[in-house]
């Protein structure tokens, strides 16, 4: 199908009607803030590459990013280090374990894996230069607002409710601090990737966000080339193995899509050069992945010819 304005309105709508009444999944219940947001939260929006934002339902409501975060802090350490150190320090490579895991650390000691897992995507946090808290914590937070197109806030109620029971993390960053990813200010790394997984987005954000990524790492709404083009390709691949954890796998095989979920309920997903969606939705499946997020992105994207190893349209 050609993507025309009234094609794409059809494939959202649809979509977004056959999942409204869906009742699968929960609520992440073990940050206990995330148990708390309305579970009904529901929107859709795609945004192209030549920057036209099409939406469906919910792009008012927040839900706090979570591990989408550790797409732009991926892309952060890129610019500041080139493409090699990540490769070198964590890996990119899937673990086929769950995001948090502990097992796919010791299995390799702390490298063949990514940033896109906690372990990973808490070094890459502890990798962003600054001299102390705030400026690290300012520079990340400019690179969301700039993949976003707007200044975010820090959902603060997220942040507290996780930072005062992010024991894992900070057992998997001392995990990483002992095998020589992380240096000693490992505990500072764990609070400011807790502060960035607590940033607030609608779903009007996430879709820009995820059009930067298919617009070769330029804003298409601002215009700003937010991450070096050459970035891009590699964030990329490692979303189509590991953005949606243990289970990347069934949705490549669905979708063909380089994509990254949250566990606030929030997934983006990117046709490259075509456009850029995101859907909140907070109740998730197994994996940490939203239920409605998922088939509703599936749909549309396979509607519109997203796939790009389907070439037969
Ligand atoms: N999968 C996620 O979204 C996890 C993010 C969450 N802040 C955590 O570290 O556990």
């Amino acid at each position: 199908a050609e993507l025309t304005e009234a094609v794409i309105k059809q494939a959202l709508s649809e979509a977004y009607q056959k999942y409204r009444t869906l009742d699968e999944g929960k609520n992440a219940d073990y940050i206990p803030a995330l148990a708390k947001v309305d579970s009904d939260i529901y929107g859709i929006v795609l945004v192209t590459t030549d920057g036209k934002v099409y939406t469906q339902g919910d792009i008012k409501s927040e839900v706090s990013i979570q591990s989408i975060s550790k797409v732009f802090t991926m892309a952060l350490v890129m610019d500041q280090d080139g493409t090699q150190e990540l490769v070198e320090n964590m890996g990119v490579d899937a673990t086929g374990q769950v995001f948090n895991s502990i097992v796919a650390i010791e299995q390799y000691q702390g490298a063949e894996m990514n940033p896109l897992v906690n372990a990973g995507a808490i070094t890459t946090t502890s990798l962003v230069d600054g001299k102390d808290y705030e400026e690290i914590w300012g520079k990340i937070a400019r690179e969301y607002d700039e993949f976003a197109g707007r200044e975010l806030t820090v959902l603060e109620d997220v942040y507290k409710s996780e930072a005062a029971t992010n024991q894992r993390n900070r057992a998997i960053a001392s995990l990483m601090h002992a095998y020589g990813h992380i240096d000693d200010n490992f505990l500072r790394a764990t609070d400011i990737y807790t502060r960035q997984c607590s940033v607030g987005v609608n779903a009007r954000d996430l879709g820009i966000m995820a059009a930067t990524l298919a617009n070769a790492g330029k804003n298409p709404v601002t215009d700003q080339q937010v991450t070096s083009a050459k970035n891009v390709p590699e964030i990329l691949a490692v979303m189509a193995t590991a953005g949606l954890y243990d289970d990347a796998g069934k949705w490549l095989y669905k979708t063909g899509l380089p994509a990254k979920s949250g566990v606030g309920g929030g997934i983006i997903a990117v046709s490259p050069g075509k456009f850029g969606i995101a859907v909140i939705s907070p109740p998730l499946d197994a994996a940490g992945n939203s239920v409605r997020a998922q088939k509703a992105i599936a749909d549309i994207s396979n509607a519109l010819g997203g796939n790009p190893y389907d070439v037969s349209h």
